[in-house]
């Protein structure tokens, strides 16, 4: 599913317009219809009372439609548009006169005070927010400002109209202020800004409308678009599993990570492969770890590797034979030391071709190595969160976060290397191809130890012989979605990385 912003929904709506000759007058009635069907599939009570607040564009156009079929439907239903009518023009003033001809009733902002408009909000049950659709730009101005302010005061279940209104449909940005809403009825396809920056917070449950915009153009013509991760992808994408299959078919990784202070992250990177597939799994880790590692894992290989202080020494890598491992995690617990950054060397000049997974601390020493991955014959990914990205980039997380999409691609293109930038609302960055929303996770994930798990179902699909493509879209979803399932059950406070390793299993085995 491909999500798009303001130009990309335009330049669709003009082709559906121009050349499929669909007059747009159409497509509001069919937008207006969608967001009937929505109010009608959950709100029975006729005597439930609706407010439409509708501005002079086209999202407003598609307020009129709703409000004169909810009235059609029985609905106790009330329109009120909040700029002077005089201003409407196009298919939005075409329905605006349907609905005048109709004899229906309005009010506007200029035969009411503001507090006869401040009591209808707190009275009404439900608001349809048709005040801005993809249209805003810059700061929110009167007269949708303050009524902004009440919608998002009151007590109403609030339907927002293709986006809510001030969020900015490219880049999720709210400056401050925008609608609230319990749920979206977004037409076409997603926007973009629903899973940027502010957006995720203002949309509410979303779902699609079809307005009769053909899809199939969305497929050929855009490319380029972003996409976001459905279960569909990921049950297309996740590994097959032949039946008469041994433990070399699923292949055999390596996780080399762990320190004196962080003993667990490569474990549960392990784990997670265990439950997620991998045929084996070998932990090199320090000497000093290897008993508690060994006891909790030991399902595991293990190579002890010789401690220097409380880290790992670099040489003791020279030692491991990577030729025996279809890929290589690492960095889960590494630790941060005076010339880490000898790791990646000596890792860049054993390994051959096989998939290269680097996170947490080794990310961290990777600025100073960038050009050894753009040298590697073989798939490099790493897996930023947004400070790791800031420290990789030399600039501020608010500059990452800001900018995320196109971070991502540059990075990936300039380097040769696969990203996944993590965060609420993760994305996966194919060097010179796809882009990938996870439009999955939530609060429950954040905590220590979720990303270990996460690197682990990685090098798992990968040893699975999942391209890297394949095995990010799959392992960040999966991740996600097992978090959502566990905290369900345990609460949104208590999903530990072990109770999401224990999630993967479910989510899995619902895969269809
Ligand atoms: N033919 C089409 O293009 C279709 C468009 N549709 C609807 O039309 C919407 C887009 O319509 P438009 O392009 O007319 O734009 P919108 O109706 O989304 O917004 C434009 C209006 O918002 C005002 N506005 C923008 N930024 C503002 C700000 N910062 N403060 C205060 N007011 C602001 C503008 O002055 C203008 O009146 C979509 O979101 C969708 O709801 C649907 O009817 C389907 C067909
Ligand atoms: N609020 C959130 N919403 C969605 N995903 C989240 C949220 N907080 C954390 N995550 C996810 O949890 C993981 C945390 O990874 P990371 O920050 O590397 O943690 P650690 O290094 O402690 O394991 C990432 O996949 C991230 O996308
Ligand atoms: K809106």
């Amino acid at each position: 599913m491909y999500i798009g912003g303001r130009q990309d929904l335009a330049a669709l709506d003009q082709f559906t317009i121009e050349q499929v000759g669909l007059p747009g007058a159409v497509l509001m009635e069919n937008a207006g219809s969608a967001i009937v069907s929505a109010v009608l599939s959950s709100y029975h009570d006729l005597d439930a009372r609706i407010l439409v607040l509708a501005g002079n564009g086209n999202n407003g156009g598609d307020g009129f439609v709703a409000t004169r079929k909810l009235c059609d439907h029985g609905y106790n239903v009330e329109l009120c548009l909040l700029p002077k009518e005089e201003t409407l023009k196009g298919d939005a003033l075409t329905h605006f006169l349907v609905y005048k001809n109709r004899g229906l009733p309005y009010s506007t902002m200029a035969t009411m005070d503001k507090d006869k408009l401040q009591s209808k909000i707190n009275c009404a049950t439900i608001i349809i927010d048709a005040m801005i659709g993809s249209g805003m730009q810059g700061i929110i101005k009167d007269p949708f400002r303050s009524v902004i302010e009440m919608v998002n005061e009151s007590t109403a279940y609030v339907l927002a109209v293709d986006i809510p209104s001030g969020l900015e449909a490219d880049t999720g940005l709210v400056t401050e202020l925008a609608i609230k809403a319990d749920r979206t009825v977004t037409f076409v396809m997603p926007k973009k800004g629903f899973f940027l920056q502010d957006g995720p917070m203002y949309i509410g449950e979303w779902e699609i409308a079809d307005i009769s915009v053909p899809y199939q153009l969305a497929e050929k013509s855009t490319q380029s678009l972003p996409r976001l991760i459905t279960n569909g992808d990921v049950y297309a994408q996740l590994p097959k599993r032949p039946s008469n299959s041994h433990k070399g078919t699923f292949g055999h990784g390596i996780v080399i990570g762990g320190s004196s202070s962080y003993v667990e992250a490569p474990i549960y990177s392990a784990k997670a492969a265990f439950h997620s597939g991998i045929g084996l799994v070998t932990l090199a880790v320090p000497e000093e770890n290897y008993t508690i590692s060994a006891s909790q894992l030991p399902e595991a290989l293990y190579i002890k590797l010789s401690n220097k202080e409380d880290h790992i020494s670099p040489a003791s890598l020279s030692d491991i034979s990577f030729s025996t491992y279809k890929a290589i995690a690492i960095g889960p617990g590494l630790s941060r030391f005076k010339h880490g950054g000898k790791i990646l060397e000596i890792l860049f000049s054993k390994c051959q071709d096989q998939p290269i997974i680097i996170d947490a601390d080794g990310l961290f020493y990777l600025k100073d190595y960038l050009h050894l991955v753009k040298e590697y014959k073989g798939p490099v990914i790493i897996t930023p969160h947004p400070g790791e990205m800031a420290a990789l980039l030399e600039c501020s997380v608010e500059e990452i976060e800001s900018n995320r999409l196109e971070v991502a691609k540059q990075f990936a293109k300039e380097h040769g290397v696969y990203v996944l930038l993590k965060g609420h609302r993760s994305i996966v960055e194919v060097p010179d191809g796809n882009t990938w929303v996870n439009p999955h996770g939530h609060d429950a994930l954040a905590r220590g130890g979720s990303g270990d798990v996460l690197t682990g179902l990685i090098l798992s699909f990968i040893c699975q012989h999942a391209s890297p493509e394949q095995a990010l879209v799959c392992a960040t979803f999966l991740h996600a979605r097992a978090a959502e399932v566990k905290a369900k059950k345990l609460s949104h406070y208590s999903v530990t990385p072990n109770a999401i390793i224990e999630g993967i299993p479910e989510i899995l085995n619902d895969m269809r």
